[in-house]
């Protein structure tokens, strides 16, 4: 589903950030991204996403290259990429029912045509009792559930989340890597970006350990 040859990654004239990368995600798999802090995991999950493009190496994500995808193109690729901010970014007027539905309704979506699905989400995501509540009343693992239902309401083949249990306790963690489980089982590809031992501890998948810029892969 994504390959990635040779890439490397340098912001502006400073030094390469992620160098070397060769590797592949296969569909419906599930791996952690992790390394040291500042090692590159929030920068390859911005690769993967669509927002950056690699300073030299070549990657293919749905079978396209994406050094030939026209800009206008990017927003129908993005859909098929969930992706939870390590801060959010749920919108603070919107309660937690409009910011998980404001994919759709940015697109035009009648209201009708997605209400049930929007809360059933937040109902799996266990905030079926808080869909009418402004995100600054929600609490962190109550947002990072918001976050990751947003995420999800466009069914995305793969599933990016940036530190999901940075701010939340360890129950809470567990139950949340119980979800990204659970929706892995049904079929999304999981990446999850993590400095959490304990967390990646609790299942036998796949780790990728950025260290210096260079990936190890532990299958
Ligand atoms: N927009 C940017 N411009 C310049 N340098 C950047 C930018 N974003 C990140 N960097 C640098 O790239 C390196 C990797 O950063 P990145 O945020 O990807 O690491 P990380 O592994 O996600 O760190 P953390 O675990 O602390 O979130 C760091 O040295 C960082 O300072």
């Amino acid at each position: 589903m994504i390959h990635f040859d040779n890439v490397g990654l340098r912001y502006g004239m400073g030094p390469e950030v992620l160098r070397d990368l060769t590797f592949d995600i296969p569909q419906r798999s599930f791996q952690f991204l992790t390394g040291p802090s500042g090692a590159g995991k929030t920068t390859l999950l911005r690769l993967l996403f669509l927002s950056l493009q690699p300073t030299r190496g070549f990657i293919r994500i749905f079978d396209r290259d994406i050094a030939t995808i026209d800009p206008q193109e990017l927003p129908l690729l993005r859909r098929r990429i969930g992706i939870v901010f390590q801060d959010f970014r749920l919108l603070d007027h919107l309660t937690t029912y409009e910011n998980v539905a404001l994919p759709l309704r940015v697109r035009g979506r009648e209201e009708s045509t997605y209400r049930t699905d929007v809360i059933e989400l937040l109902k799996w995501v266990g905030l079926g009792e808080r869909m009418n509540v402004l995100p600054p009343i929600l609490s962190g693992g109550e947002k990072q559930r918001a976050a990751i239902a947003r995420a999800l309401i466009d069914q995305p083949e793969i599933l990016l989340a940036d530190e999901p249990t940075g701010n939340v306790d360890a129950p809470l963690a567990r139950r949340l890597l119980r979800l990204f489980m659970e929706l892995n089982k049904l079929g999304t590809a999981v990446v999850i970006a993590t400095h959490d031992l304990s967390l990646m501890d609790q299942i036998d998948a796949r780790r990728m350990i950025l260290s210096h810029g260079r990936l190890d892969i532990y299958d």
